[in-house]
C-alpha cells in the first residue's frame, strides 16, 4: 500500500499484518508515516495504491463498519466544548447502538482507576492534556473493539498514569484485544509489545516479533536496532 500527498510519498508500498491478540509498537522518526499509517486504517485517507484490510473489510471503502472494530486514540484528542466527559461516552455508546447505562457501568470502574472519575461530570475542554489522554482512551475502549489503534498514547500522561493506562491495555490483549501503539519510547515497547513495525522515510524497514528482530539484525536492544534501521546522513 502506498500514499503519496502530491509529490510527497508518505508511505511507499508497506505491507504489514498486526498479529491478532498481541501489542505491536508502532515505530519510526519524526516524519515517517506512523500518523498517515493511523489515518488510513480509521478510513480518514485512502490509499493512493494498494489495499489495506482490517478484519477483511476494506479500511476506506468499508470504513463504517471498520470504525466498529477499531478503537482509535488519536494523539491530540479533541472534544466538543460544550460537553461533559460523561456526557462525551453516553454519546459515543449511543453511536455503537449500545445502551448508555450499560456502557457507563463498564466503563466507569476504568475512568476511576485512571483517576478520571471524579472529574468525568466537568467540561472535556477544560481537561489538562493528560486527562484528554485518558477521556480518549475510555472513549476508544467503549465499544470494546477488537483492535486499540494508539497514535502516542502516553505522550501528557504522569509516570503513575502510564502504568496504570498500560495496565488497562495489557488486560485488554489478554482479553484478545489487538492493540497497535506509536510511540518514541523504545523501553516501553520492550516492555509491552511482543512485536514490532519500524517505519522509516515511508518504508517499512522491520516487523515482527521482537526477539526474532533483534536475533535476526545481532542486537541487544530494540533501541539498537531502531537507531541502526532508521539511521539517516547528516543535512548539509
Ligand atoms: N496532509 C498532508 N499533506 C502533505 N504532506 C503530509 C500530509 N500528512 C502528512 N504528510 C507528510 O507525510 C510524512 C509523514 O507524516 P506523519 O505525520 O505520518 O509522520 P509521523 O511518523 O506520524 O511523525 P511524528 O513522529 O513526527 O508524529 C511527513 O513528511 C509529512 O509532512
Amino acid at each position: 500500500m502506498t500514499k503519496t500527498f502530491g509529490d510527497k510519498v508518505a508511505l511507499c508500498d508497506v505491507s504489514f499484518t498486526v498479529p491478532s491478540g498481541q501489542i505491536c509498537g508502532l515505530l519510526g522518526p519524526n516524519g515517517a508515516g506512523k500518523t498517515t499509517l493511523f489515518r488510513l486504517l480509521m478510513g480518514i485517507l485512502k490509499a493512493s495504491s494498494g489495499e489495506l484490510e482490517v478484519g477483511g473489510l476494506d479500511a476506506f471503502e468499508e470504513r463504517v463498519a471498520v470504525k466498529r472494530l477499531i478503537g482509535f486514540l488519536p494523539d491530540e484528542p479533541v472534544f466538543y466544548s460544550y460537553m461533559s466527559g460523561r456526557e462525551l461516552l453516553e454519546l459515543s455508546a449511543g453511536m455503537h447502538g449500545l445502551d448508555p447505562y450499560d456502557a457507563m457501568d463498564w466503563i466507569e470502574p476504568l475512568a476511576r482507576r485512571l483517576r478520571l472519575a471524579d472529574d468525568l461530570d466537568n467540561y472535556a475542554e477544560d481537561f489538562s492534556r493528560g486527562m484528554k489522554k485518558k477521556l480518549g482512551l475510555l472513549l476508544a475502549m467503549l465499544h470494546r473493539p477488537q483492535l486499540l489503534v494508539l497514535d502516542e498514547p502516553t505522550n501528557g500522561l504522569d509516570v503513575e498514569s502510564t502504568h496504570l493506562f498500560y495496565d488497562i491495555i495489557e488486560e485488554c490483549a489478554s482479553a484478545g484485544t489487538t492493540v497497535l501503539f506509536s510511540t518514541h519510547l523504545m523501553d516501553h515497547v520492550s516492555r509491552l509489545c511482543s512485536h514490532a513495525l519500524i517505519i522509516n522515510e515511508g518504508t517499512l524497514v522491520a516487523q515482527g516479533a521482537l526477539a526474532d528482530l533483534q536475533a535476526l539484525h545481532k542486537v541487544d536492544t530494540l533501541e539498537t536496532l531502531f537507531l541502526k534501521l532508521t539511521a539517516r546522513p547528516h543535512q548539509a
